[in-house]
């Protein structure tokens, strides 16, 4: 976590080596948004740029104050002219939200590049990118969203008309995480919104800047004040756990760790509110003999290594068929340690560094722990020197292991860095049976020629999203969640709108 500025103690992940961040630059004061104006939080903590330690924003941690007043400025919205806006109506400002996005593209960029580290290009074409498609799309989705209806055949000959008409859930809390914070964010607002919520935001502590840039965007594209309510702040204690115990709250739509869903689960239980999970994954990949080597060593390349692991659709876990094992994990090596790690504006920079100290830490954790399970690596394996101010920054290598297999916890948990453990298998049945062999279900990619097998594998994996012969490849109409304790629901086009949205079927007798 960010260290609290008026906290004696600051927590190491907001300080770098011990040390207080490096105040190198401007630092921006950030504010919660409710109701269309800037309030002050209970106190301040600081946000850190994890390329070099440099102190980026002071951030104003919302306390139960501030998040009644935003649950009380989001009912009051959702009670005035927003509530009887028309679905059309909504279409069109979703619309002209996606215009301003794509108008202050290069903001969020520097938003979103200042809060991770991640590279411009990455930002640009991913993050952002997929921030305007989410108001396009979910446009697109509500414009054409038909009625359920049944002409109810009766006993007496007579006939009934049974529809159901759909009503937004009320004032929906969004609570997102620090790895695609804006793709993640608008994934699930610009849903929220075309189904006729109002919604408070409660980005990651680590990611605040591109929540408070995008509130201020919506305003300029005509969103009234109150439609959507920003708070930061952390979970345990904080604006999070405010916000989802608040008896205000209609619903709740969640992507983070499986744990923190688990305690956002228990914070509704007493008022039974709705839940949409996306949790972590332990995402697997199979690599068959006949797959195209040199497609599958580059699809698995970006599969472990986009945005420096911190995807949750990344890959874990590679099972090779052995006839080709050594080629494809030597291969994949050469890919790694090929990465560029550094600056995201310099255009050669593949590589970020890890969203803090804190992820650092655990990350490397489980690099000691690899070698203390018998692990050899292949490439990476542990923090490098970059040099100068750089090495203030969560920098970790690119690592690649051989030598596990699915008893070890480094193959069972959820990592989310730069990193996967490369296994053989000898047929399709062991193969199906590897990836499977795990407590998460969220994401799979098979990588063969033989497109009945791929048919025939991804359809066996226990995963909401089966990727074969690429991986990450979205239509934003099918559904993305995951099974087990990846997460409940799914998002995405209708699925999206029946989270956001209560049916209440009318019934008349003709
Ligand atoms: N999409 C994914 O699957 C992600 C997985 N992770 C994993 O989770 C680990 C921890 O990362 P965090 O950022 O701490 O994830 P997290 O799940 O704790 O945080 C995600 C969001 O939930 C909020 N939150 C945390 N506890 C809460 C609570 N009790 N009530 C309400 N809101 C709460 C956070 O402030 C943040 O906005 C990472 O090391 C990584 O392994 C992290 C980010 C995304
Ligand atoms: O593309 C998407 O909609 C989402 C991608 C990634 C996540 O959900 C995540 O990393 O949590």
């Amino acid at each position: 976590m960010p260290s609290q500025t008026t906290s004696a103690t600051a927590t190491s992940a907001g300080t770098i080596h011990g040390r207080p961040p490096r105040r190198t630059r401007a630092t921006r004061t950030i504010r919660n948004l409710i109701g269309g104006a800037a309030v002050d939080g209970i106190r301040t903590f600081d946000k850190v740029d994890p390329v070099d330690g440099t102190l980026i924003a002071r951030v104003h941690e919302a306390g139960p104050e501030q998040v009644d007043l935003a649950v009380a400025a989001a009912r009051a919205a959702f009670e005035g002219p927003w509530g009887r806006m028309g679905v059309a109506e909504r279409a069109r400002l979703l619309r002209r939200i996606a215009d301003a996005v794509e108008r202050h593209a290069e903001e969020l960029v520097a938003a979103e590049v200042g809060d991770t580290g991640k590279p411009e290009t990455l930002a640009r074409d991913l993050d952002v990118a997929r921030a305007a498609a989410n108001f396009r799309s979910f446009a697109d989705t509500i414009a054409a969203a038909g009625l359920d209806s049944y002409l109810t055949e009766l006993p007496d000959g007579r006939n009934a008309l049974n529809y159901a008409v759909r009503k937004p859930l009320g004032v929906v809390a969004v609570i997102v995480p620090w790895n695609l914070p804006l793709l993640l964010l608008t994934w699930k607002l610009a849903p929220a919104l075309a189904a006729g919520n109002t919604v408070i935001v409660k980005p990651s502590e680590e990611t605040p800047s591109s929540a408070a840039l995008l509130a201020e965007i919506l305003a300029e594209a005509g969103l009234p004040d109150g439609v959507v309510n920003v708070v930061h702040g952390f979970g345990v204690g904080s604006a999070g756990e405010a916000l989802t115990r608040h008896p205000g709250i209609d619903g709740v739509t969640f992507t983070g760790e499986t744990a923190t869903g688990s305690a956002i689960m228990r914070a509704v239980s007493p008022r039974v509110r709705p839940v949409s999970f996306e949790l972590g994954g332990k995402n697997a990949a199979v690599v068959f003999a006949d797959a195209d080597l040199e497609l599958a060593v580059a699809g698995l390349a970006r599969s472990t290594f986009l945005n420096t692991g911190q995807v949750c659709l990344c890959t874990e876990r590679i099972y090779i068929e052995r006839t080709v094992f050594d080629d494809v994990a030597s291969a994949l090596a050469d890919h790694a340690r090929r990465l560029r790690l550094g600056r995201p504006q310099d255009a050669a920079t593949t590589t970020g560094p890890l969203i803090s100290q804190a992820h650092r830490q655990k990350v490397h954790s489980y690099l000691d722990l690899a070698l203390e399970e018998g692990a050899t690596v292949l490439a990476g394996g542990g923090i490098p020197s970059l040099g100068g101010d750089l090495d203030g920054g969560s920098w970790i290598e690119p690592t690649l292991w051989t030598g596990l297999d699915n008893s070890h916890r480094t193959v069972r948990e959820e990592i989310f860095g730069p990193v996967a453990a490369l296994i053989p298998f000898d047929t399709e049945e062991e193969a199906i049976a590897m990836a499977n062999d795990t407590d998460y279900g969220l994401a799979a990619v098979t990588w063969t020629s033989d497109l009945t097998r791929g048919h025939r594998v991804a359809q066996r994996m226990r995963v909401g999203m089966s990727w074969v012969n690429t991986w990450y490849l979205r239509d934003l109409r099918s559904p993305f969640g995951g099974v087990g304790l990846s997460g409940i629901g799914r998002e995405g086009g209708r699925h999206s709108l029946e989270f956001y949205t209560e049916p209440t079927n009318v019934c008349v007798q003709l």
